[in-house]
């Protein structure tokens, strides 16, 4: 039956980012009954010709999006396709897109709403004359050298091979990678300078240094939800005390061939499963398996019998104790060869990029992985294809590892980098349980060391997965991930590029992760890299993979900037130096060189095409 094509009201918004930039936020409401009915184009110049035109068509499938290479940009405009009709979105005459720049697009099959955003800077910043060419170019090759070596402190050092030498291959991703993401890296120092850190505004909606473990948190008038967490904190508590770190603990290392848990072949079925249409079969991707204790510490069971009213089975713990609910998988869960070496490089470049400019706290840094268009903003439309594709899989491996029937929703998925902690360690390692609650029910500062149980601090997450995309060796020493379990035992996993690690976020799998520590013979910083995924049975609490849909169209990348388009002008990337030099500056403190090894660092560095080795 033929249906009136869907209508598409919309209104464009103009928001000033200060500095020469302004986002244009497009909203259109349509009657659309689906994402994929939704087409989006960007397109470039006057004429209205195929070369001209950059389809990014929103669909399931981030993958299936072409790109064409887009000619110079005069002026363009945004084309939103639904069934039989067409909206025109005129962009102003004198506004283009940053080179490089990410339009973001979200579909919410919910309110039906489109919304495409896009960073502007007026023409007339971004033209030069020629008599400007020359001084740009020389300019470029120091803001590049620049860019390198923030690259590099940032903690590049993922890349290097384990002897400590940077591959060929790596290398080659570098350069296309910095050269990509420079004009990112440059905005993001902006945003990042303009108000000391990025403001919400600047950032679309991401927020720097906020674990993303508040987001469930109880408001202060939420009185039954504040009580609740305070009793899921008071078990954390307990737990935390009961297999205190100390005395007569027992390690086992789960990963290493002595003593651990032996590696199988993942079957064809599930395999297939878990890389649903990416397909590639044929990777060697081995499983692990072991169980989490049935029952908790005997102190902790006390605590539990006394203190905690039966109503509290919120945080589901130890799944006899609850009969009445479905039992939880006690399974925990190691995939190693889940991401591809090259998935994990872009992930970790990604998070490179993307974290310029972010504040650390206590060695660590974390971005929200969750909001792709933030993430799109910050590392790039690639970051967020990578990203994306993972948190997939990662649901499917959840699906399939843990026979869940039911629906499972992305909670949270965070970036993190885990440099050494400055001092003596501050509270690392001594297990304060991370992000307690305080009265007003607003969560501590998240300490990367302190043990912890997910679940009681974000009470919707059911499932934790974590996907590692580096190893220690080359780049970092520490940084083990370990179960505390009752029985005095530590159970220890070890990171490894694209090692995924599964586990329920109950009660059941308390765990902490060891500092992060510098080889005494490094070259190079300390970064240790991983994406945190929580995944949630409650669909209110999380975002449905297979229905949303957060695509950022690769037909918004275009040309890379070079001197003779005059893309980079002089004024500018003097702000750009003085900018780095700041950040510079900072990351000193957080990465713990002292003032000779970065004035001799950053004489080197000046005028260099290469990073230092
Ligand atoms: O990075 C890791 O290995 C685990 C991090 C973690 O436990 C968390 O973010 O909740
Ligand atoms: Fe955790």
């Amino acid at each position: 039956m033929a249906r009136d094509p869907p209508s598409m009201a919309h209104d464009v918004a103009y928001r000033d980012l200060g500095g020469p930039t302004a986002r244009c936020v497009i909203t259109v409401h349509t009657d659309a009954s689906a994402a994929s009915e939704c087409e989006v184009f960007v397109e470039r110049g006057s004429a209205r010709t195929s070369s001209d035109r950059s389809p990014g068509t929103l669909s399931k499938d981030p993958a299936s999006t072409a790109t064409t290479a887009p000619p110079r940009v005069e002026s363009w405009r945004v084309v939103v396709r639904a069934g039989g009709s067409e909206l025109v979105v005129p962009l102003p005459e004198d506004a283009r897109g940053d080179d490089d720049d990410a339009v973001g697009v979200r579909w919410s099959k919910k309110t039906k709403v489109l919304t495409v955003t896009a960073a502007l800077t007026p023409a007339s910043s971004s033209t030069s004359t020629s008599d400007d060419a020359a001084s740009s170019s020389s300019s470029e090759a120091r803001v590049r050298a620049r860019a390198e070596m923030m690259w590099t402190r940032a903690g590049g050092v993922a890349l290097l091979s384990s002897r400590g030498s940077e591959t060929a291959e790596s290398r080659a991703w570098r350069e296309t990678y910095v050269r990509e993401r420079l004009s990112d890296a440059r905005r993001n120092v902006a945003a990042a300078l303009r108000g000391g850190a990025p403001s919400d505004d600047a950032t679309l909606g991401y927020k720097p240094a906020a674990r993303g473990r508040k987001k469930d948190a109880p408001r202060a008038g939420d009185k039954e939800g504040v009580a609740a967490l305070r009793r899921a904190q008071a078990v954390q508590r307990a737990l935390v005390a009961a297999t205190a770190a100390g005395t007569g603990r027992r390690r086992r290392q789960i990963t290493e061939t002595d003593g651990g848990v032996e590696p199988r072949a993942v079957a064809k079925d599930d395999l297939a499963k878990i890389m649903g249409r990416e397909g590639d079969a044929s990777r060697g991707m081995k499983r692990r398996e072991w169980t989490a204790p049935s029952a908790p510490p005997p102190a902790v069971a006390d605590a539990l019998a006394t203190r905690v009213p039966p109503r509290w089975s919120d945080l589901r713990l130890y799944p006899d104790q609850h009969p009445h609910l479905p039992r939880r998988p006690l399974k925990r869960v190691v995939l190693d060869g889940f991401a591809s070496d090259g998935e994990c490089r872009n992930a970790c470049g990604a998070a490179i990029v993307a974290m310029e400019g972010l504040d650390v706290v206590d060695g660590e840094c974390a971005l929200a992985a969750d909001d792709l268009a933030a993430l799109a903003a910050w590392g790039g439309p690639r970051a967020a294809d990578v990203v994306d594709a993972l948190c997939r899989r990662t649901r499917r491996a959840v699906e399939v590892e843990f026979a869940e029937p039911r629906s499972v929703y992305l909670a949270g998925a965070l970036l993190t980098r885990l440099t050494p902690r400055g001092g003596s360690g501050g509270r690392g390692g001594g297990g304060g349980g991370g992000g307690e609650l305080d009265a007003e029910g607003d969560a501590d500062a998240y300490d990367a060391n302190a043990a912890h149980v997910d679940k009681a601090n974000i009470a919707s997450y059911d499932y934790s997965a974590v996907l590692y995309l580096n190893a220690p060796g080359a780049c970092f020493d520490g940084g083990e991930f370990v179960f505390r379990d009752g029985g005095d035992v530590d159970e220890v996993v070890l990171p490894a590029v694209g090692r995924l690690l599964l586990f329920a976020s109950g009660a059941e799998n308390l765990h902490q992760v060891t500092a992060v520590t510098r080889r005494k013979d490094a070259r190079a910083p300390a970064a240790r890299f991983a994406l945190a995924m929580w995944f949630t049975l409650s669909l209110d609490k999380g975002r449905d993979l297979d229905v949303e849909v957060n695509v950022v169209p690769a037909a918004v990348s275009s040309a890379p900037a070079t001197a003779g388009g005059g893309v980079l002008r002089a004024t500018e990337l003097t702000d750009l130096e003085r900018m780095l030099e700041e950040k510079i500056a900072k990351a000193k403190d957080s990465l713990g060189f002292d003032d000779d090894e970065l004035a001799k660092l950053l004489s080197k560095l000046e005028f260099v095409e290469a990073p230092p080795r």
